[in-house]
């Protein structure tokens, strides 16, 4: 993907309030190709707000962050509407985009062909999130942003995403993802809120 060990992202001093009290201060991190940082925290420790910070969609209070690269955010939210089917969602964003990418292979690497036209409003939560993580083969970016992207993924689901994950990491792609469980690729750092 890049032959340039340059870091990707570049965080210091990073700090929110939540009302009157910081919901963290003073948080940096670097991120370079080929790694993968994970954010532990308790619920509410403030991990779906930084990474919303680094992916530029929070405003920090305090703090710096640098974005050498560009990115893939997949929220909490899958953002597929109720008449949205998976091939449908992935065909819109890859036009979106100007992606030349094969969607059946996509959605068949998702284990979403049998549900490939089926109205976003019938998809189970599985389905839901699996359509979401096609949209990050759809186009190379070196830097992808995940929100617990194991939420509602069964056995193979996890499988197949890390399997995803380690391959981006193999070609110097990196990530930052928040997570409660043990992560299935290889993780660089851990940050902890
Ligand atoms: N826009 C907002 N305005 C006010 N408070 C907010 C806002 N967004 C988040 N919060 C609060 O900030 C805190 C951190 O939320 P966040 O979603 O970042 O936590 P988290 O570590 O991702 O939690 P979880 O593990 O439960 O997903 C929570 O108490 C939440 O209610």
């Amino acid at each position: 993907m890049t032959s340039s060990t340059a870091p990707l992202i570049q965080a210091s001093g990073l700090a929110i309030l939540r009302g009157e009290r910081a919901l963290f201060r003073g948080v940096g991190l670097t991120l370079s190709p080929g790694e993968a940082i994970v954010l532990r925290g308790a619920n509410g420790a403030g991990k779906t707000t930084l990474l919303r910070m680094l992916a530029g969609l929070t405003r920090p209070e305090a703090g710096d962050i640098a974005r050498a690269a560009p990115h893939h955010w997949i929220g909490h939210k899958e953002g597929i509407k109720p008449q949205e089917t998976p091939r449908g969602h992935l065909a819109l964003w890859a036009q979106a985009w100007g992606s030349k990418a094969d969607i059946p292979e996509i959605l068949e690497k998702m284990a979403l062909t049998r549900a490939a036209d089926v109205p976003g409003r019938y998809l189970s939560a599985g389905q839901r999130r699996r359509t979401a993580f096609g949209r990050l083969l759809l186009e190379d970016r070196p830097i992808w942003l995940l929100d617990e992207p194991y939420t509602a993924l069964d056995a193979a689901g996890r499988a197949m995403l890390d399997a995803v994950i380690s391959g981006h990491l193999r070609t110097k792609g990196a990530l930052i993802a928040s997570m409660h469980d043990t992560a299935g690729f290889p993780v660089t750092a851990e940050v902890t809120l």
